[in-house]
């Protein structure tokens, strides 16, 4: 998968410098906090020994120092971590919103997509967490473990065998939580697959009655996401819990077996407190690491997706931009098939159009023709053959070209959140009033927006639910003319018109001819052939005929537009229509 945007600004390779920046402070941390351990061998060996009440104050002064340094690297550390987070969000955001877009394309559903946009907080939120301080920590254990050791290698014997314990928990975990996790991303992206589709379908649910069975339907996704969710938390919570007991446990023996040594006069009683401050804070981020396993699971699997993100985002920037389109668009043995199943859906499809024509794709429901129009526009990514305007393949013109010299309007026209002029301008931030209403009075659209209370300042709804569906279809036109582009492919534009409307879609057709673009238009009523020049059946896949509308499509026989569905092994010879 391929994605044209800018070039992307790979944060995580950029973030090494900090990495190695927070591993040398969080050494100096694991320092400092050897102090509490310092500061009970002084006092129980030095001060209490010798009775000096200045000695006494002056470690206790000390301490204080070095807790305080302690604190404000421990603060330094948690503050960095935030904004490393922040500032990956803001680098990688949106790649991952630009990837989340192209998805659907690929065959992909939208939650499957929002997955992606989801990733960047799931590694924001971590990095703002517990658990990259505990992974920070674990490397400096053996500064504990030495500390231990050099008090009496039998303390020293005794800890590194619980952390060797506590590693096997953590390993544990990892093996019995791997398959449960993945298990409960694809859970949640069915439940959030599911409310997806039932709110898109409210009307529909409500109006045949199908609510309950939606809410079923979610309830029982909702079930399994919920049970796999379980089933990962128990086992982490299990495994955390008896990390927890037996550091405790560990925590006893260590000063079970300094009291030991101390009878034997083996250790002083001071080193009995520190070896057990000093094997608590070693254990400590082992036992962290075994509680945050899920959150870093679950980062460790955003980072990996959003590296696969980024890796597939191809850089266009530094594309040449090419002279604007005025020439050709040609279609050369395209074959495209369906994302994800690898159905081919269109083969070996060619013709030419140059500057000024138009061309109508008419055939039977289910024929290509969609796709057909989607391959021209690269929508479709297409498996074989190339799709050429002024000579340039489509992989060459960077998005400049599809903003300013490609109009395209979908068969289910698809208008977004925000007002006309907007939703007309493509959302450019810049409108150009003038392009908005010259788009518009070629759509027809022009005065049934001025008789609107906010004219192109109306507030559309999410899908532009505020207006009938023949006014979207004509916003919707307007939007694909706008600013005059090159190449204007529609989609079946008329299936929502009145007769006013098809008048005004005539024109729109005749004009791009005159001011020398090209069209495409996929149509199922003859009227939309009015102002075409060319016409292409498409039939089982194959563009079964092809050239000048008075020889495809004879006057006499207009009615056979639709052409007889043939079995798809069938492959029909060109020839045609009413012939
Ligand atoms: N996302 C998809 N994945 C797999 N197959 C698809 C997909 N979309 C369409 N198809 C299949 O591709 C074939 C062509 O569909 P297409 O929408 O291009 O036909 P059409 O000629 O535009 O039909 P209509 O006139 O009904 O709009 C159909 O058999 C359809 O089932």
């Amino acid at each position: 998968m391929t994605v044209g945007t800018a070039k992307p600004q790979y944060g995580f390779l950029k973030v090494r410098g900090i990495f190695a920046y927070l591993f040398c402070l969080s050494g100096i941390i694991n320092i400092l906090a050897l102090t509490g351990a310092f500061y009970m061998l002084q006092i129980y060996d030095r001060a209490l020994t010798s009775g000096s009440v200045s000695t006494l104050v002056a470690l206790s002064v000390l301490a204080i120092g070095l807790y305080l340094f302690q604190g404000v690297f421990d603060i330094l550390r948690s503050q960095i971590l935030i904004r490393l987070g922040a500032r990956l969000d803001n680098r990688l955001a949106p790649f991952a919103h630009t990837v989340a877009i192209e998805m659907p394309r690929y065959g992909y559903s939208t939650a499957e997509a929002m997955e992606r946009g989801r990733d960047v907080d799931t590694l924001r939120g971590f990095l703002a967490g517990q658990g990259p301080i505990a992974l920070f920590d674990l490397p400096w254990m053996p500064l504990y473990l030495a500390f231990v050791w050099l008090l009496h290698p039998m303390l020293g014997l005794l800890t590194i065998g619980g952390a060797i314990v506590l590693g096997l928990i953590a390993a544990t975990t990892e093996l019995m939580t791997r398959r449960s996790a993945q298990s409960m991303i694809r859970t949640s992206v069915t439940r959030s697959s599911v409310a997806d589709s039932n709110a898109r379908n409210a009307d529909i649910l409500h109006a045949m009655g199908m609510t309950g069975r939606a809410v079923e339907r979610f309830e029982r996704a909702n079930r399994s996401h919920l049970d796999c969710q379980t089933r990962t938390s128990d086992i982490s919570g299990t495994l955390s819990g008896l990390s927890k007991v037996l550091r405790m446990i560990l925590q006893s023996a260590v000063l079970g077996l300094g009291a030991f040594l101390a009878i034997r006069g083996d250790l002083s009683p001071g080193a009995i407190i520190a070896s057990s401050i000093v094997t608590a804070r070693a254990l400590a981020p082992v036992d962290q690491v075994i509680a945050q396993w899920k959150g870093i699971v679950s980062a460790r699997r955003s980072h990996h997706r959003l590296t696969e993100t980024l890796a597939v985002l191809r850089d266009k920037s530094g594309q040449i931009e090419l002279p604007s389109p005025h020439q050709s668009l040609v279609v050369d043995n395209v074959t495209t098939v369906a994302p994800h199943s690898g159905a081919v859906l269109v083969s070996d499809v060619s013709f030419a159009l140059k500057a000024g024509q138009a061309l109508g794709l008419i055939g039977p429901s289910g024929g290509g023709k969609t796709t057909l129009a989607r391959s021209i526009l690269g929508i479709w990514p297409i498996l074989r053959g190339s799709i050429r305007i002024d000579g340039a393949d489509l992989n060459q013109w960077n998005e400049n070209f599809f903003d300013r010299h490609v109009g395209y309007l979908p068969q289910d026209v698809a208008l977004m959140e925000g007002t006309i002029a907007d939703n007309i301008s493509r959302f450019a931030k810049v409108p150009d009033a003038r392009k908005i209403i010259s788009a518009a009075k070629a759509a027809g659209i022009h005065e049934m927006i001025v008789h609107l209370r906010e004219g192109y300042q109306t507030e559309l709804g999410p899908h532009g639910t505020a207006l009938s569906a023949g006014q979207r279809q004509r916003i919707g036109l307007a939007r694909a003319l706008y600013g005059d582009p090159f190449l204007v492919v529609l989609d079946e534009p008329n299936s929502n018109l009145d007769a006013e409307g098809e008048e005004a879609l005539t024109q729109a057709i005749a004009s791009v001819r005159q001011r020398g673009g090209i069209l495409v238009i996929v149509a199922h009523r003859p009227s939309s052939l009015q102002a075409v020049d060319m016409v292409g059946v498409v039939q089982n896949g194959r563009l079964v005929a092809f050239g000048p509308k008075d020889e495809i499509v004879q006057p006499s026989k207009v009615r056979p537009l639709v052409v007889e569905r043939t079995a798809p092994s069938e492959r029909s010879p060109r020839s045609h229509v009413g012939e």
